[in-house]
Formats: C-alpha cells, structure tokens, sequence
C-alpha cells in the first residue's frame, strides 16, 4: 500500500477557516492510477500536499509505505519522502536557471549536496535531462533559460523533471493547465507511461474532466474537503459530476434536476461554474 489514509482532518497553519481536509479516509495500493477532481477550492492541491508529507494532519491516521510518517524522526521522513514526488501547479523552476539543471532537480533528493552544488556549476548528466525533455519534445531547449519557456514549455520542463526522479509514487498537481489539447494529450500519455514502466503510484490533480474519465481507472471526487466520491470511472455518472461541481448558490431544483439521457456533461460543466 502506498498511501492509507483514515479519518485525517488537514488545516493549513495559517487557515482562520475551518480545516481544509475533513474526515477523509483512502488506500492507494502501489502502481494506482487515479484522477483528482473536484471544485476549485475543494482541497485536491491540499491533500495532495498531505500525502506528500508537506502538510501534518492535525487528526487521524496517515501511513505512507506502511509507516506513519510523522512518527519518524526527520531524516527518516527525509528519506521517505525522497520516494515521492510531487509536481506542484507551478513548477518551482528559478528563472535564470538553465533548463538541464532544472530538470536534473529531479534528482536531488538522491544526490550528496556536494554532487548538487557541483551539478549547479557543470549539469552532471546533461544526457539523462535531454532524454526526458525529448519524452515532451522539448530537447531543444536543454540549454535555454527557463525565464525564457513558454507556460506550457515551463510545465512540461517541471514533468520531466518527475520522470528522471526516481520516485516511487508521482503526486502532480494540474499539469495540464497550460497546455493545448493535443499537448495535454501527449504530456498525460507519457507520465502514465513512465508511472506504469516502473510500477509507480500516480494521483493527479485535474480539471479536464473528459480526460480524467478517459485515461484514470479510478475517480476521486472532492468538495468542501470531503470526499464526495471514489469510483471506478465506469462507475461514475453524469449526476455524480454534476452534483460536484454544483455551485452552492444556485437554486435547488436546478442543481437536483435529474440528468435527461441526452444529458450534456460539458454543458453542465460550465453552466456549473458561471
Ligand atoms: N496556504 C494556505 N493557507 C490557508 N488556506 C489555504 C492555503 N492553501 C489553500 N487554502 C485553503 O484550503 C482550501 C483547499 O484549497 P486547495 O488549494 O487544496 O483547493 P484545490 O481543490 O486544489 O483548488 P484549485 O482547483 O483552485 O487549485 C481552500 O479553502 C483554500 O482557500
């Protein structure tokens, strides 16, 4: 098992709000493949956070790989965590940084800090971070800055940075937000690749839903810090999106109308958010 989580409650430190995550219980077995989805706000950066021990629960129970976390002392939590990886919204990519040591960032969790600082100056294996740019076509940009990369080039720079990582478990938060259809296509397929060729665990945080239900074999919906659903995609219905993406200000009758068979998903999708 690589995550199970039981009745763990998440406040964020500085929150006045109520907590972020409420109640929440999941297992994630080894090698699963599951979509995130859920309003904004609903807690999926949150509990992604969580399971990579970013955040501490203030209830409940967490292990990861087995162990609690948090009962470990830090550099036994240090070494844990250098079996995860998680990929935030925005890639921590420092701007006059070249693009070959960003990407080799994703190994220094494996490194000395000797071999970091020496990376840093002369990028130690230029081979391996060209290898996973060109999984994402962008080889050509192994020299470039990365102030100077597009969105969508800065985000496909922060997953090759997930796949030269020798992580056991892929934790990536929306990589597909700046990407065009064809992209987000291209980018999905060779993370799920890689997460399948090494056996890893894969949670991703997405708003596209069409492809959530069509590349993840299992479905978690959040809301409000809750988990409103966990389904296998074949199991999830026009009316369990619906009612988690229905805006809590609009009328009742609207959001409970039951879905028509022609029902549109995407037309929902966005009347929800309007
Ligand atoms: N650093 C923070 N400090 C305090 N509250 C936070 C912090 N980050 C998030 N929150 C709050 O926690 C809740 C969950 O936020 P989170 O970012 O996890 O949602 P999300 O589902 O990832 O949203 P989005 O889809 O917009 O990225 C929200 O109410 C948010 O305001």
């Amino acid at each position: 098992m690589t995550f199970s989580l039981t009745n763990l409650s998440v406040r964020h430190p500085s929150a006045t709000a109520p907590n972020a995550l409420s109640d929440l219980s999941l297992s994630v077995a080894q090698g699963e493949q599951i979509a995130l989805i859920g309003p904004s706000g609903a807690g999926k950066t949150t509990l992604l956070h969580t399971l990579a021990c970013a955040l501490r629960p203030e209830q409940g129970n967490f292990t990861l790989f087995g162990a609690d976390p948090w009962r470990l002392s830090s550099s036994a939590r240090h070494a844990m965590r250098a079996r995860l990886f998680l990929a935030p919204q925005t890639p921590p990519l420092p701007p006059r940084q070249r693009v070959v040591s960003a990407v080799l960032a994703g190994l220094l969790p494996q490194w000395s800090v000797w071999r970091a600082v020496i990376s840093l100056i002369k990028p130690t294996d230029p081979a391996a971070a060209f290898d996973a740019l060109a999984r994402f076509n962008l080889q050509d940009k192994l020299y470039a800055r990365v102030d100077r990369l597009s969105g969508g080039e800065r985000q496909r720079c922060g997953m090759a940075r997930c796949l030269i990582s020798r992580a056991d478990a892929f934790l990536v938060d929306e990589p597909l937000s700046a990407l065009d259809p064809a992209l987000a296509l291209h980018t999905l397929a060779v993370l799920q690749q890689e997460a399948t060729a090494r056996q890893a665990t894969l949670i991703c945080s997405l708003h596209q839903l069409e492809l959530a239900r069509a590349h993840f074999p299992r479905i978690i919906g959040l809301r409000d810090g809750r988990i409103v659903f966990d389904v296998l995609r074949e199991n999830l219905t026009e009316a369990m999106i619906a009612s988690l993406y229905r805006h809590a200000d609009r009328p009742q009758a609207a959001d409970q109308a039951p879905p028509t068979p022609g029902f549109d998903i995407h037309a929902a999708v966005q009347t929800a958010r309007c």
